[in-house]
């Protein structure tokens, strides 16, 4: 292992060093004893396969829920030289930003509301959501086009490259960050060779901070299953553009490690929708009404749930991607009735589809609901472009989840959230509800400081009632009686006062579903 490492430390630049894939220390065992004869990568690689199809033909040997595959050296391996994925992204960086935009409006893609100035702030915050990555410099490129094989033009690239290799010689930078979706290619190989540092994208930026906060098995799984499409459209351009001596392309063994360990993470991730089915109609058969809380990531969706549900267990980071699992959390409406908040992962714009594709298991929670809170950073300078983002992504989830039928992906209803209004000035704040009292459609609540949270919560309850079918009732039964017992089992009691027509009766306020007060009917009239 030693060897090896020194023969790492020999073979790569200083830069490119923190990004090689680091060898955990079980290796030790299983590369000189374990695995015996492996001398050279492709046996290393023929080996795993080996086990890969033992492991299919034998359907006892992995259980169901072992996730040992996750850890794969030969996927890894695979994996590294695409994704430029650190296992440990505890590494200190020093990045380079750069914030490419097309100069001319007619040809951008990115909505107009949306600034240069407001993608660099996006693409620096996803920087600061990894530990110890510091940014070192930040620059906005103007461009002609996005899609050039060089990105960038020649002086351009001259000015740039003077620049980096000052600030490598002063050990100011170990990366360069293009914050652009995805780079062909033909551009990421073209910068690392020309700027001589490792070269990410919004991609790989963003799958390193799913993986630094996915720790339930269902978040890795669904990470794993993140990269896979990255790695397949590399390798794709990469056979268009180069040859396989000349860059990276995949081997017809690599290709199978990848394919084998796609297989796997489909087959786990079934298992996970089935049991996400089944938890659904648990909770449908306990009758709990369900309201998703979505929106763009940060935008404050944990820190409401918290406010509403006064749970301490729940900690808002300010990152981006902080929630990576749909968790459920019980609340208490103003009548009583009990319902679930489910936190969902944040959207964010200028990513692959394919990405957030692989939480759809779980955003499924989040489309079946009985109704949807959208929360907003209304104190956002791109708050509007946020918002259309969310609501377009939850439409096509809705079609996706339909089957494509566009008559059955009808959404939940949806109550708009403008959070974080503490942070706008008095001016905007008034603005925001002179706005609000003419469309009358939203709350301005701040979930920090606990502001406008009553009539949200009123809002949320009737729309509940109205969707779930249930009704507010008075009934007068006996003080004391079975009755009195079944309906505070059943129905939420939202208060109950004597009558003062009958001393022996009682008067309860309820909150009932048709078919629970038909079974109340059933069994005591
Ligand atoms: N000033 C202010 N900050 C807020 C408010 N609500 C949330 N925040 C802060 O915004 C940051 C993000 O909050 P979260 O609740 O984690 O946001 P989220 O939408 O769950 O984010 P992801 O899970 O990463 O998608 C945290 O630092 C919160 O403290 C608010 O009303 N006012
Ligand atoms: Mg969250």
């Amino acid at each position: 292992m030693k060897c090896l490492r020194s023969v790492l430390r020999v073979a790569w630049p200083a830069q490119l060093r923190p990004f090689i894939t680091q060898i955990p220390a079980r290796f030790k065992y299983t590369q000189h004893q374990g695995v015996k004869g492996i001398r050279n990568r492709k046996s290393f690689y023929e080996a795993q396969m080996q086990a890969g199809l033992q492991e299919q033909s034998d359907p006892t040997a992995v259980s169901s829920g072992d996730m040992r595959f996750l850890d794969d050296r030969a996927y890894d391996e695979v994996a590294g030289g695409a994704m430029r994925i650190s296992r440990d992204v505890a590494t200190a960086q020093h990045v380079f930003i750069l914030q490419p935009y097309v100069k001319w409006s007619a040809k951008r893609t990115t909505p107009d509301n949306v600034t240069p100035d407001d993608q660099l702030a996006e693409a620096t915050a996803l920087i600061h959501s990894l530990p110890n990555w510091q940014v070192a410099r930040s620059l906005k490129v103007p461009l002609e086009s996005l899609e050039r094989k060089t990105l960038f033009g020649s002086g351009k690239l001259t000015e740039l490259k003077q620049l980096m290799t000052d600030l490598r010689q002063e050990r100011q930078v170990t990366c360069l960050f293009v914050s652009k979706g995805t780079l062909s290619f033909a551009q990421k190989q073209f910068l690392e060779t020309e700027f001589q540092l490792p070269v990410l994208d919004r991609y790989s930026v963003v799958i390193q901070i799913l993986r630094l906060h996915a720790t339930s098995a269902e978040a890795r799984l669904q990470v794993a299953m993140a990269e896979l499409p990255y790695i397949w459209a590399l390798a794709k351009d990469a056979s268009v553009t180069q040859t396989r001596r000349q860059g990276y392309s995949l081997s017809d063994l690599q290709k199978e490690i990848l394919r084998t360990r796609e297989r796997k993470l489909r087959a786990e991730l079934d298992g996970v929708r089935r049991q996400r089915q089944l938890l659904r109609q648990k909770r449908k058969q306990q009758n709990y009404p369900v309201a998703a809380v979505v929106g763009y990531t940060n935008a404050g969706k944990t820190s409401l749930i918290k406010a509403l549900t006064v749970q301490d267990k729940l900690q808002p980071r300010n990152q981006l991607f902080a929630t990576l699992d749909v968790t459920a959390h019980a609340g208490n409406l103003p009548c009583n009735q009990q319902l679930i908040y489910m936190d969902t992962v944040g959207f964010m714009s200028d990513l692959p589809t394919g990405l957030f594709e692989c939480f759809v298991a779980t955003l499924e929670d989040a489309m079946l609901a009985d109704i949807i809170i959208h929360v907003q950073d209304l104190s956002h300078p791109c708050h509007s472009a946020q918002r259309a983002h969310v609501e377009s992504t939850l439409r096509s989830l809705a079609f996706s989840i339909a089957g494509g039928d566009p008559s059955a992906g009808q959404l939940p209803p949806i109550i708009n959230v403008y959070n974080k209004c503490d942070l706008l000035t008095p001016k905007a704040q008034l603005a925001a509800v002179a706005q609000l009292q003419n469309t009358a459609v939203g709350h301005l609540i701040s979930a920090r400081a606990q502001t406008g949270l009553e009539p949200l919560l009123k809002d949320v309850e009737k729309q509940i009632l109205a969707a779930t079918g249930r009704r507010k009732l008075q009934v007068r039964v006996p003080s004391g009686g079975p009755e009195m017992a079944w309906l505070y089992k059943n129905a939420a009691v939202v208060d109950t006062r004597a009558d003062e027509q009958n001393a022996e009766k009682i008067l309860m306020r309820v909150v009932i579903s048709q078919r629970t007060l038909e079974q109340f009917k059933r069994e005591f009239c």
